[in-house]
């Protein structure tokens, strides 16, 4: 049940004496949480300094230096970020449990004082889960749940939701429209203080379950992502350890404006990379026409190099014979043939089946050798054996040695008939083959082809969990090239269909879930937006029509915030004029453009003598970045000002899609400037 603000004991409402005196405890308790805080992180340190002396030898010395030197990196202390957030007060009733009576601080790391005894609870563990979902309807046990205000580290209000009273804020607590309402400076910071409900429920689903986030832009998907891994890892910190989390997003700007809240968090050890990141191994000197590169990433091409790759294996009828010393050992035709079909049957990849046969064929002669010999050969006997030239050249028949460029290279200098139109075949088809494997020039979605075939040629080990970021871009290859990357781990899939501006991107999630290998996946919306305001959002909803996708329509919970779009004749002008009032403004001013107009954006800002940044300069002290329209996915600024949509839109096939993407940028304010009319979608007024 919602109430009005007003009647809850809030900082406003309360006498004022009393407030201060629970204030001044308050912060008191703060004060004495960072000591106690400090104190953690010195017994630390002084372990990390000594650890090299007490572990016995290096590589335990290396283990123990890493895991203090993280736990040390865990207890740092940012003095401007609270401490703890909220506080629990639960009730006497049965529904609290082991917690009747208790008091329980909730923040970013569990603080302990001298005897052991918590001052903070972190806000991953099971009991801080009240914190984000009791409802008046359900109060879980909580008597009173309080949620504190801070401005630069320093507690400064609180608001208490007597729920054992059927008080509840929801979406209109202060502190949380404070929060979402702040000016974003520097990268993308945490909201362990204000998850909602629906993205707790997100954040906490269990480790073996795989999910994908459908979500408007500015609903927290990419928030919520953050927070799962950080959960899952202090919820499972060993088996994740061993296996690792990876963070998937699309571009290195967007790496750098997420790259801060998880170390946030406590969470040091996090892999974060683009797919292209995940693929490297030969380095891109090409580039692909876009009829190529469509060819490259259809999920047809997994069948051509697995067919290839199968048309390697060979036949033989002959029988063997390997000399050794003295000796002539013999295996048969027929056994050599089931011996093949038995591990062909085994359907392992192709490089793992070669190395069974060699090892079947060499047990088969170790079993002659101790017939004949009354002994065990040695290690080096074996070896010898399975480098004999007769084993290697009937390898070399029926299952000959196979590089990952190699096959690709097989099928780009000749692409097979049977699954791919002659035309694909064509586009597909190098202009004209390189002279050696060396000289190749590869593309970007060579690469993933690449990465297919060793996928066929060799397990690679699986991380235990995997998040995507704007997954709505991945082709079927890439989406199988992180399949093989999670094959025995979970998945969280974040994205928004409406913003896919790859020649490849999804229509629906069902199909990317198939490519990743978890069809069964559940598709959840998220259907409450923090970033955008109200205005903004139904200006850039009038795009949503002309982009053929069904997605479920979100509301903002922003209702302040300015849209102004102007027509203009003099772009530069406009644009010096509109980042000089926006600077008037606190926050950050994005700039964007299409990407062949940057370069001129940027010249008229500077010759106006306006410091600018770029997009992966999150640190930058210049408030002003200029970004191309292709850059900035997932990212956000207070005071937006797009440059000349119609070029954004021309820029590309899926152009609507990308200016559906920039319009969607703005925290506050959003100016559109433009001389050529506006793209038809966005004149009809819905
Ligand atoms: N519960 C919350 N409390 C406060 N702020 C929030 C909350 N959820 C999201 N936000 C803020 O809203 C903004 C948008 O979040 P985020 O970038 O995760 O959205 P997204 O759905 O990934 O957007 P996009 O589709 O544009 O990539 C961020 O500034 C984030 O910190």
């Amino acid at each position: 049940m919602t109430l009005p603000a007003e009647h809850f004991v809030n900082t406003d409402t309360e006498p004022a004496s009393d407030l201060d005196t629970d204030l001044d405890a308050e912060r008191a308790h703060l004060a004495e949480s960072r000591a106690a805080l400090r104190r953690m992180r010195e017994r630390a340190e002084a372990l990390f300094s000594t650890g090299g002396n007490v572990a016995g030898d290096s590589y335990t010395a290396e283990t123990l230096g890493r895991t203090l030197a993280r736990r040390v990196a865990e207890l740092a202390d940012d003095p401007d970020t609270p401490l703890f957030f909220g506080r629990l007060d639960f009730g006497a009733g049965p529904q609290a449990e082991d917690h009747a009576g208790h008091r329980y601080h909730v923040g970013r790391r569990h603080v302990t004082d001298e005897d052991g005894e918590p001052m903070v609870l972190d806000w991953r563990a099971p009991v801080s889960r009240s914190f984000y979902r009791a409802s008046a309807r359900d109060p879980q046990g909580l008597a009173v749940r309080r949620r504190f205000g801070f401005s630069a580290g320093l507690l400064t209000s609180f608001e208490d939701e007597h729920l054992d009273r059927g008080e509840e804020l929801g979406t209109t607590s202060r502190i949380l429209t404070a929060e979402i309402e702040r000016p974003r400076v520097g990268p993308m910071r945490d909201i362990v203080a204000t998850i909602q409900p629906e993205q707790d429920e997100l954040v906490r689903a269990d480790l073996d379950v795989s999910i994908c986030v459908q979500g408007a832009p500015g609903t927290g998907k990419t928030a919520v992502g953050l927070h799962r891994a950080a959960y899952l890892l202090y919820l499972h910190r060993e088996r994740l350890r061993r296996s690792g989390v990876l963070v998937v997003g699309p571009n290195r700007a967007f790496l750098s404006y997420i790259s801060a809240v998880l170390p946030a968090l406590g969470e040091v050890e996090v892999e974060q990379a683009t797919v292209d990141d995940l693929l490297a191994g030969v380095t891109v000197r090409a580039q692909d026409t876009p009829a190529a590169a469509t060819v490259k990433h259809d999920a047809r091409m997994a069948a051509v190099l697995a067919a290839a790759l199968d048309a390697h294996i060979g036949t033989n009828t002959e029988p063997m014979t390997v000399p050794d010393g003295s000796y002539r050992w013999r295996i048969g035709a027929e056994v050599l043939r089931r011996l093949v079909e038995d591990v062909r049957a085994e359907a392992l990849p192709y490089g793992t089946a070669r190395e069974r046969i060699r090892a079947r064929v060499v047990s088969l002669l170790q079993r002659q050798s101790e017939a004949r010999r009354g002994d065990s050969p040695s290690d080096g006997w074996l070896r010898r054996m399975g480098k004999a030239k007769p084993v290697t050249d009937f390898l070399d028949q029926v299952w000959p040695a196979v590089t990952p460029e190699g096959l690709v290279a097989q099928i780009l200098t000749d692409p097979p008939p049977g699954i791919l139109t002659d035309d694909e075949r064509d586009r597909l088809r190098w202009p004209t083959p390189p002279r050696s494997l060396k000289s190749a020039k590869w593309t970007a979605a060579d690469l993933v082809l690449i990465d297919e075939a060793a996928g066929l040629i060799e397990r690679r080990p699986s991380f235990g969990h995997v998040v995507v970021d704007e997954a709505q871009d991945l082709s079927a290859m890439q989406a199988r090239a992180i399949a093989r990357r999670s094959e025995h781990g979970s998945i969280t899939l974040l994205g928004d269909l409406a913003q896919g501006t790859a020649p490849w991107a999804a229509a629906d999630w069902k199909e990317t879930l198939r490519h990743l290998g978890k069809p069964d996946a559940e598709v959840v919306p998220l259907t409450v937006g923090f970033r955008v305001p109200a205005a903004v959002v139904t200006f850039a909803n009038r795009l949503l029509p002309a982009l053929a996708v069904d997605v479920p329509a979100a509301r903002s919970l922003r209702h302040d915030g300015g849209l102004t779009i102007d027509a203009v004749t003099d772009l530069d002008a406009a644009t010096v004029a509109e980042v000089r009032s926006a600077l008037t403004h606190d926050g950050s001013v994005g700039v964007i453009a299409a990407d062949t107009a940057v370069a001129g954006v940027h010249a008229a800002l500077t010759s106006a003598g306006i410091d600018t940044a770029t997009a992966d300069e999150v640190e930058s002290a210049a408030r002003v970045t200029v970004v191309p329209a292709s850059v900035v996915k997932g990212l956000e600024y207070d005071h937006v000002v797009v440059v000349e949509p119609a070029a954004i839109v021309a820029a590309e096939p899926r152009g609507l899609h990308r200016l559906y993407v920039v319009l969607t940028r703005a925290v506050s304010r959003l100016a559109v400037l433009h001389t050529e009319p506006l793209p038809a979608p966005l004149t009809s007024a819905t």
